[in-house]
């Protein structure tokens, strides 16, 4: 058995963690921190998890007992994987940080977009950024992954498979993206609101949101060169999911055609569904199952590429990516625990 713990054990993805973990043949959840419920069952807060985790309760968090456990999932605030993740690989710890604390490799744009010092820098080298559809071997040989966030899965799954095949302009790039409102986490914030989020959309950050800079970084590194993205996220009345629909201008044309190369490029991708020509992909055929469903579309034959991602944020997009991940680091098939099929409706 692996034995794992998950600091911030309380929040949305920590207890996606539990959810996903309670089915897996060969991990065992021994730790999992929260301070303002320490001492607290987990299955007093989580009636969910009765019958799973009817002995584990909320501690405080404690680098003695994390020290202990062969990996440790961060699924905390920015900033506290930072102060932690040393310690705990010096004891021979695992580390899974679903936070974006090591996914930026230039530590003054991490700091720019996070408005707090890197606490860990001299971590950032072996740091190895958790997108397996990218890079897998790495991952088996990791002791510390930044698990990518909720936007940049979406967006980079989308695009790779056209910009390192070299099919579209990669200056005129457009990520046009819906989230739920799981994505803000499960602090009280008034723009969580019902009566706030409810029958209402509209868009946030337009300005510049800290997921750009992690977007970029990589598609600057499948295309090899300079790249331009506008990305826009909006909040809808949903609880999980991602929509994103991607927009690019098509620069060559396809040996065979562009539902060709997707297929192509994720036929041995466990997570990756490329859908029937002209499918439109909704955000409830992924809900809480680990794949990313695309479709690629050209509207009228015209030099415009579309490809709609979906992914639910709470797992490709932070927990089930993470669990895919510490299958990878241990040697373990990808998908245990990873297997159900989504919620529908
Ligand atoms: N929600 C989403 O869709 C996604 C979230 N993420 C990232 O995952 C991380 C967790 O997100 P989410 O679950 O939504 O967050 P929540 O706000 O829902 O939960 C945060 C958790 O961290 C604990 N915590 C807060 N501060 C500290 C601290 N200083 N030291 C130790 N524990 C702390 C909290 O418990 P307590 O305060 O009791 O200790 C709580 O359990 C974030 O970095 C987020 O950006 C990534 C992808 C998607
Ligand atoms: C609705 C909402 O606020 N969503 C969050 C994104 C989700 C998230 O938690 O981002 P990480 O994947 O980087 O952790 C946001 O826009 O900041």
């Amino acid at each position: 058995m692996i034995k794992v713990g998950i600091v911030g054990g309380t929040g949305y993805t920590g207890v996606e963690l539990l959810r996903l973990l309670a089915q897996h043949p060969e991990v065992s959840v021994e730790a999992i921190t929260s301070r303002s419920e320490a001492g607290k069952n987990v299955t007093a807060m989580y009636p969910n998890l009765r019958g799973y985790y009817d002995r584990l309760a909320f501690t405080a968090p404690d680098a003695k007992q994390l020290g202990d456990m062969d990996a440790v999932f961060f699924a905390t605030p920015h900033g506290v994987a930072h102060a932690l993740a040393g310690e705990l690989l010096e004891c021979g710890t695992r580390v899974i940080d679903l936070s974006a604390d090591f996914r930026l490799r230039d530590v003054a744009e991490w700091e720019a977009w996070y408005g707090q010092t890197h606490g860990a820098p001299a971590l950032l080298e072996e740091a190895v950024y958790g997108l397996p559809e990218v890079n897998r071997e790495a991952i088996k040989r990791a002791r510390l992954i930044a698990v990518p966030g909720c936007y940049p899965t979406a967006v980079q799954l989308g695009f790779l498979p056209l910009l390192k095949a070299g099919m579209i302009d990669p200056g005129q790039l457009i990520a046009d993206c819906k989230t739920g409102v799981t994505g803000a986490g499960r602090g009280a914030k008034v723009g969580s609101l019902l009566a706030e989020a409810s029958e209402s959309l509209k868009a946030y950050a337009a300005g510049g949101h800290r997921h750009l800079p992690e977007i970029r970084q990589g598609l600057v590194a499948a295309h090899n060169g300079e790249i331009n993205l506008t990305f826009i996220p909006h909040l809808t009345p949903m609880i999980r999911g991602i929509h994103a629909t991607l927009y690019g201008q098509l620069i060559a044309e396809p040996e065979a055609d562009l539902q060709t190369l997707f297929e192509h490029c994720y036929a041995d991708e466990p997570f990756v569904d490329v859908m029937p020509p002209g499918s439109h992909p909704e955000t409830r055929s992924v809900k809480g199952n680990n794949t990313c469903r695309l479709a690629v579309h050209r509207p009228e034959g015209s030099n415009t590429v579309v490809v709609l991602s979906v992914i639910d944020n709470l797992v490709k997009g932070a927990s089930g990516q993470a669990v895919q991940n510490l299958n990878l680091m241990f040697g373990r098939d990808e998908t245990l625990g990873l297997a159900a099929p989504a919620l529908m409706p």
